[in-house]
């Protein structure tokens, strides 16, 4: 391969850990604002806040300047939480070549506008190529040595092939896909379905109630996944099936956490206080309610969790209503 310059926004665990495994491929040059986090990664390899115990490629820099991160690259890698995607966009525009490749490993919707990253990429960088790389991913495990596989969705079939090379590496297997809306949905919609299932869990629900869970929340988030445009055998891959298999069985998912919280009783205000990293799904809940409602689609699994993320309900009246008593035919919504 070419040896291309890959610049990666955002220190956190994720964004950390594609740093990482990219620098195996090719130079690599990680910006992060915490000028700590900066320090240690060029001298120690290390990213000790987000990835304790974890060794970095020894050929990974970080810098405080965004600009010097953006300016030499040939391939822009944003792993900024949803929420502050756009502010960090409009530096790199000061900043990025022309074509530069832009690719989201963000799992959220912006509030307000309900947009998903990649449109407002395409917002704020117009004519660039964009693209997600998305799927059961969870950055602890992958920076363990551990085998996973992720899907790089972008429209163009010539570039996302050669971007496939960038992101491959060892035990990391990463699949092409032309459905950038579906793979993105993907990786958003879980997340509340995560949170439904750590409710439920943090109450002492059985094996079974996980299951009809995961395979209901899955119907439900393929149902407006497709009424926004993605394609249904999508979530039926790694960017759906698989990630919610990750997300809603895994110890280390962050969304599941917030759940398993809600479900012993405790608020919101509290579990969000001692989190350290970002749950997108608490944040995202209200933009996908108003696009299910926009598109017309029932989602009453993520209702119930939304109505709890807001204080409406409590999480142990609302999982008594997450599985209805009253059931309808399989293929309906309920
Ligand atoms: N951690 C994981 O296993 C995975 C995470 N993701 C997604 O990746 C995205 C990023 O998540 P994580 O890295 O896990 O989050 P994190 O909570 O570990 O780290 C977030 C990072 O973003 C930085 N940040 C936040 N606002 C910023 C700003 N305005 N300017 C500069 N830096 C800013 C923080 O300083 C921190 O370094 C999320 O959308 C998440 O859903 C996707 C796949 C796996
Ligand atoms: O998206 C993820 C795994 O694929 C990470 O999930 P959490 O954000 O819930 O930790």
């Amino acid at each position: 391969m070419k040896q291309l310059k890959v610049a990666v926004l955002g220190g956190g665990s994720w964004g950390t850990t594609v740093a990482s495994l990219v620098a195996r491929n090719t130079d690599v040059i990680i910006w992060a604002r915490d000028p700590d986090t900066v320090t240690e990664i060029n001298a120690e390899q290390t990213n000790s806040k987000y990835l304790p115990g974890a060794k970095l490629n020894s050929g990974l820099t970080a810098t405080n300047d965004i600009g010097e991160a953006v300016a030499g690259a040939d391939i822009i890698v944003m792993g900024i939480p949803s929420q502050n995607f756009r502010n960090v966009l409009q530096e790199v525009t000061k900043h990025i070549r022309a074509w530069v490749p832009v690719i989201s490993l963000t799992k959220g919707l912006e509030a307000g506008t309900q947009l998903r990253m990649t449109e407002i990429i395409q917002q704020e960088l117009p004519g660039h190529p964009v693209g997600v790389l998305t799927g059961p991913n969870l950055a602890r495990e992958i920076m363990a040595g551990q085998a996973a596989a992720s899907v790089i969705a972008m429209e163009d079939e010539i570039i996302v092939k050669e971007l496939q090379e960038v992101f491959k590496s060892g035990l990391f297997r990463v699949y092409t896909n032309t459905d950038v809306i579906g793979c993105e949905l993907g990786g958003v919609l879980k997340n509340i379905i995560a949170i439904a299932v750590g409710m439920g869990d943090g109450q002492g629900a059985g094996d079974n109630t996980r299951a009809a869970l995961i395979t209901r929340g899955l119907s439900e988030i393929t149902r407006l996944g497709t009424a926004m445009g993605g394609k249904a055998e999508t979530f039926s891959g790694l960017a759906g099936m698989g990630d919610m298999i990750a997300t809603c069985t895994s110890s280390q998912s962050r969304n599941r956490h917030v759940g398993i919280e809600l479900g012993k009783g405790r608020s919101m205000e509290d579990i969000i206080e001692e989190m350290t990293m970002v749950a997108e799904g608490a944040k995202s809940a209200p933009a996908v309610m108003a696009l299910a409602a926009k598109h017309g689609v029932e989602m009453p699994i993520a209702e119930d969790v939304s109505r709890v993320l807001a204080g409406d309900a409590t999480a142990s009246r609302a999982f008594r209503g997450l599985l209805r008593v009253v059931a309808g035919a399989e293929s309906e919504p309920g």
